[in-house]
């Protein structure tokens, strides 16, 4: 699941380093549009609405002035999303535009570069500026550094001599420092990020929120058509998590990084209603309704027969990509007063352009009755460790009426069950424990038994910068220079690591109990996978009757245990993590799963 909050995007998986590239979305003149530009060596700073604007999408630009009687470097930095991490060699892609407001016959080299924030110079270059006319000028460059810096408390700088460039005053606008990409792609991921996500094998990317998608009031929504296209073209927009949205990371960059993942896209369309709880009257669904039509044809149309489609193909992508699951808002519960006539509308109109499509409900299940009866609904649940131990069978009362379930969103997210959603200093997790990741394990355990009807499930939030985060805890942090996998990252990337094809019946757990587990079948190595989740801190002693002809001697085991509150954090990046070993196995065996423990066994039987 994945929604740009506590910097998941800009700042996070989407690559570009500067903050506040191109001041999209700021208020000219203020001193929060500067945010994480500042002033080097005197030069004085102001982002103004251009009268020659870089483009229609980007107003503003920023209005450097040399001052007089300075010498040596003079100009701007930018720290990046709370610092910059500066390897040796890699290649850095830096651009920018620049106009002079008044033209004239000054002359003068331009020095990108980036230095530590004491100022020691890391790499750089210089290109020749002109102030010929009053035109914007593109500047790209690349930096390769030979020295990694010592930490990330690093700024990317481009500054003017303040000798030779005495009182000139330049206009910038849209700023842009990559590293190199996951996979390669322009506009791309964070390799390191990136990485971690692929390990998981993850089957499906839900976008883009969330709330993310909702906005606060209705101008405020995330727009499939504002997020596509040059980059130069994208506004960006006020995020709902307290932050601008750059939209650099849109919805082709989504689509392809599902392509680049083996991953299927679960993707929302706006429903007609805001976070302030706002909802469109039915009368004027229809311009909606139609951005809904166009977003999902931009993702599955035919170019031939349709301009979003069209548009696809002009960039880059003329076959469509994997969808078969449009969702209909996000936690419509919050709405469902007027839910019944928005789905109502919305789904007759998307299921007569895309008859094969499955789509899903963010109601709660059958309340209210939805007409067209919706065959998918996305559960949400955030809630204790012990809540999520103690509703490993929660799906199993589910009439199976040929509706499948979306668990979209859930997380054990704190240990009081009397303020769930409260502070740290009420119990809420700052990071996923071994406590709160063998409760989520135990749920799993049940999921996997009805996964007759649950189709998917996706732990939530999916990332976090740990020095801007509006929601805790997030199954893999960042900041700057590094990854931190927690435990419930590792409990998520060994279910779907080992997956199997088929779920086998076995002795049920006590659904009050403290011990969990399930059994699948893997056909192409004729092996059985066993799932244990252990939520105590009490080793638990267990016999396995196999009934099979064939069983192996040994197998393997792949386990994650700590201590209940054992967390993987930027003090303790690597407290906890999964240790493989072989055990002895055969049609009847022991195995005693640790204290606090998510257990695989994997063992050939058939
Ligand atoms: N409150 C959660 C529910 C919403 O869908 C997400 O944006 C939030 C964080 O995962």
């Amino acid at each position: 699941m994945f929604e740009d909050i506590s910097q998941s995007g800009d700042g996070g998986l989407y690559a570009e380093l500067l903050q506040n590239r191109a001041f999209q979305q700021v208020t000219p003149n203020t001193a929060a549009a500067l945010n994480a530009w500042h002033s080097i060596n005197g030069a004085s700073l102001s982002v103004l609405a251009d009268p020659i604007p870089v483009s229609s999408a980007l107003p503003n630009s920023l209005q450097v002035t040399i001052p007089t009687g300075i010498t040596g470097p003079v100009g701007v930095g930018n720290e990046g999303y709370f610092g910059i991490k500066v390897a040796a060699g890699s290649t850095y892609t830096a651009s920018f535009h620049y106009r002079f407001p008044t033209a004239s016959s000054f002359k003068g080299r331009i020095t990108v570069g980036l230095q530590t924030a004491a100022g020691k110079s890391l790499v750089s270059t210089t290109v020749p500026i002109a102030a010929a006319s009053t035109a914007w000028t593109l500047v790209n460059v690349t930096l390769h550094p030979t020295t990694s810096a010592a930490t990330t408390a690093n700024n990317f700088t481009v500054t003017l001599d303040g000798a030779a460039a005495s009182g000139q005053t330049v206009h910038f606008a849209f700023f842009s420092l990559f590293p190199p990409t996951f996979k390669n792609r322009p506009n791309g991921m964070r390799v390191d990020i990136a990485t971690t996500l692929a390990e998981m094998g993850p089957s499906f990317f839900r976008l883009p929120g969330g709330n993310n998608l909702k906005g606060q009031i209705p101008s405020q929504r995330w727009q499939w058509n504002a997020t596509v296209g040059p980059l130069i073209n994208r506004p960006g927009r006020v995020g709902t998590w307290g932050y601008i949205n750059t939209d650099g990371l849109g919805l082709m960059d989504y689509l392809n990084w599902c392509e680049d993942l083996g991953m299927q896209a679960i993707m929302a369309v706006w429903s007609g209603f805001t976070l302030s709880g706002t909802s469109i009257a039915e009368a004027d669904l229809g311009p909606f309704i139609q951005q809904a039509i166009d977003q999902i044809n931009f993702v599955i149309g035919d170019p031939a027969k349709s301009s979003a489609a069209a548009l696809r193909a002009s960039l880059g992508h003329p076959a469509p990509f994997k969808l078969n699951y449009v969702e209909v808002g996000n936690e419509d519960f919050f709405g469902a007063d007027t839910y019944t006539y928005r789905w109502h509308d919305i789904v007759t109109a998307l299921t007569a352009e895309f008859p094969r499509l499955n789509f899903i409900a963010t109601s709660n299940t059958f309340n209210p009755i939805l007409s067209p009866n919706p065959l998918q609904y996305d559960i949400h649940e955030y809630n204790t460790p012990s809540w999520f131990a103690q509703n490993s069978f929660f799906y199993d009362g589910f009439q199976r009426n040929a509706t499948k379930y979306f668990e979209g969103e859930y997380a054990a997210i704190s240990t009081n069950s009397s303020d769930v959603f409260g502070s740290p200093a009420d119990g809420r997790l700052l990071f996923p424990t071994m406590q709160s990741a063998t409760g989520e394990a135990a749920f799993m355990t049940g999921i996997e038994r009805n996964s007759d009807i649950v189709f998917s499930a996706s732990y939530a939030p999916l990332l976090n910068h740990v020095a801007n985060t509006q929601w805790t805890p997030n199954l893999v942090s960042f900041d700057a220079g590094n990854v931190y996998r927690s435990t419930s990252y590792y409990v998520q990337k060994l279910f779907s690591l080992n997956r199997g094809d088929a779920y086998i019946p076995s002795t049920l757990p006590t659904p009050s109990g403290t011990l969990f587990w399930s059994v699948a079948r893997k056909n192409a190595t004729q092996q059985i996978i066993i799932k244990i989740s252990n939520t105590m801190d009490t080793v638990a002693p267990m016999t396995f009757v196999l009934p099979f002809t064939v069983v192996a001697s040994t197998g393997t085991a792949q386990v994650l245990t700590g201590a209940g509150t054992a967390s993987n954090s930027p003090t303790t990046p690597n407290l906890v993590s999964p240790k493989t070993s072989t055990i002895k196995t055969g049609k009847k065996f022991s195995y005693t799963a640790p204290g606090f423990s998510f257990s695989v066994l994997t063992l050939v039987a058939h």
